[in-house]
């Protein structure tokens, strides 16, 4: 038998886990997400009467290992690192500090992540809007919401089109929305007047392999993807499940490439050096992959506005007529005080 448990986070990797009647607390190490749940066993429902020692006699390993999606994290999977990760303390500390110099850098300007079925845009787009303190927002959740009823039902009852309406109308509602994280759906990219609704944000494209994202897909189900779960003559009927969802995910790609390329920022999923079976660097290592790339950017963009501001007007020759010189503001100001 499980028991749900809440967890409340401490500044960097540890968290206190307590029940609804808060009886057992532990301290665990945090996949830097907030308000994240982990089933672990009565077997670890101890009272708590106070006291370190007690605490310290709670099955910490037991509930580590129960915790979805624990992992280490190799060094040679975060880029731009120059030390090793020893654990998810060290990243969420170096999270932390690089969210606090996005955050200045982006003043508010929204992010927006794009990507196919399974690329982990709410995943990743939570840890990233808990890192730079923006509301996290996803546009499946919200068309679900609209709509009083599960994407699967609105594709199944009403078709694609009404659901891309709606998709639409979401996104448009989301646009006067400053200093948020959005997970957009996966085929957002593909209608011209969503990248209207997005224009004012940061679009970034969270970006894996057919079979990586079909990995993950089939870990889920394919039950809440429609898409997905179609066979459009790409692999005979009996195909085993998971050649059918590559051959789908490479389909769906290879229409959607040149949209999602059209963001301002990519950000591999793959794990360096790849692995054949892989699911992916784990959702920490991407946040941080994110924030380090738009970092980058941000200032790249600022050296350039200020290397395009330093430039010196030479004449040569006579201009025509229709064209003339403007005096400078000071010597404008030279002429009206001598006038
Ligand atoms: N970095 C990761 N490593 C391994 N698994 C991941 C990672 N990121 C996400 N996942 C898993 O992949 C699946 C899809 O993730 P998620 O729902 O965040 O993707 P999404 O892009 O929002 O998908 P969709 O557009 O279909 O809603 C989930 O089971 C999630 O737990
Ligand atoms: O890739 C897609 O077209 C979709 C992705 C999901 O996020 C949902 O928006 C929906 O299932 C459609």
């Amino acid at each position: 038998m499980n028991v749900l448990l809440e967890a409340a986070f401490g500044r960097h990797d540890t968290c206190l886990l307590r029940d609804s009647s808060c009886r057992c607390f532990v301290q665990a190490s945090s996949p830097l997400a907030h308000n994240h749940r982990w089933k672990i066993p009565l077997l670890a429902r101890q009272p708590f009467r106070g006291g370190t020692a007690n605490r310290s006699r709670l099955p910490l390993l037991h509930l580590e290992a129960q915790q979805r999606r624990a992992r280490t994290v190799p060094r040679a999977q975060i880029e731009g690192l120059d030390e090793p990760i020893a654990d998810y303390g060290v990243l969420t500390q170096k999270m932390q500090d690089l969210a606090a110099e996005v955050q200045g850098q982006l003043e508010g300007t929204s992010i927006y992540l794009v990507g196919m079925m399974g690329s982990g845009k709410s995943t990743v787009g939570r840890l990233v809007a808990s890192a730079l303190k923006y509301p996290f927002l996803d546009s499946d959740t919200l068309i679900e919401q609209l709509a009083g009823c599960t994407i699967a039902d609105i594709f199944r009852e009403e078709g694609e089109e009404s659901f891309r309406e709606l998709e639409s109308q979401v996104l448009q509602e989301l646009m006067p929305f400053k200093a948020v994280v959005v997970s957009t759906g996966g085929g957002a990219v593909v209608k011209r007047q969503n990248w209207g609704y997005m224009q004012h944000g940061v679009v970034v494209w969270l970006t894996g392999s057919p079979e990586l994202l079909s990995r993950r897909a089939l870990r889920d189900g394919t039950a809440s993807r429609p898409l997905l779960s179609q066979n459009n003559g790409e692999t005979p009927q009996a195909a085993d499940e998971y050649t059918a969802a590559v051959a789908r995910m490479k389909n769906i790609l290879s229409e959607r490439h040149h949209a999602y390329a059209m963001a301002d920022l990519q950000i591999p999923l793959e794990t360096s050096p790849s692995d054949p079976g892989d699911v992916g660097a784990a959702p920490a290592v991407v946040a941080y992959r994110l924030l380090k790339a738009m970092s980058d950017r941000l200032k790249r963009d600022a050296t350039e506005r200020e290397a395009a501001k330093d430039f010196e007007i030479k004449q040569s020759g006579e201009l025509p007529e229709s064209m003339r010189i403007m005096p400078s503001r000071e010597e404008s100001s030279s002429i009206e005080r001598s006038e």
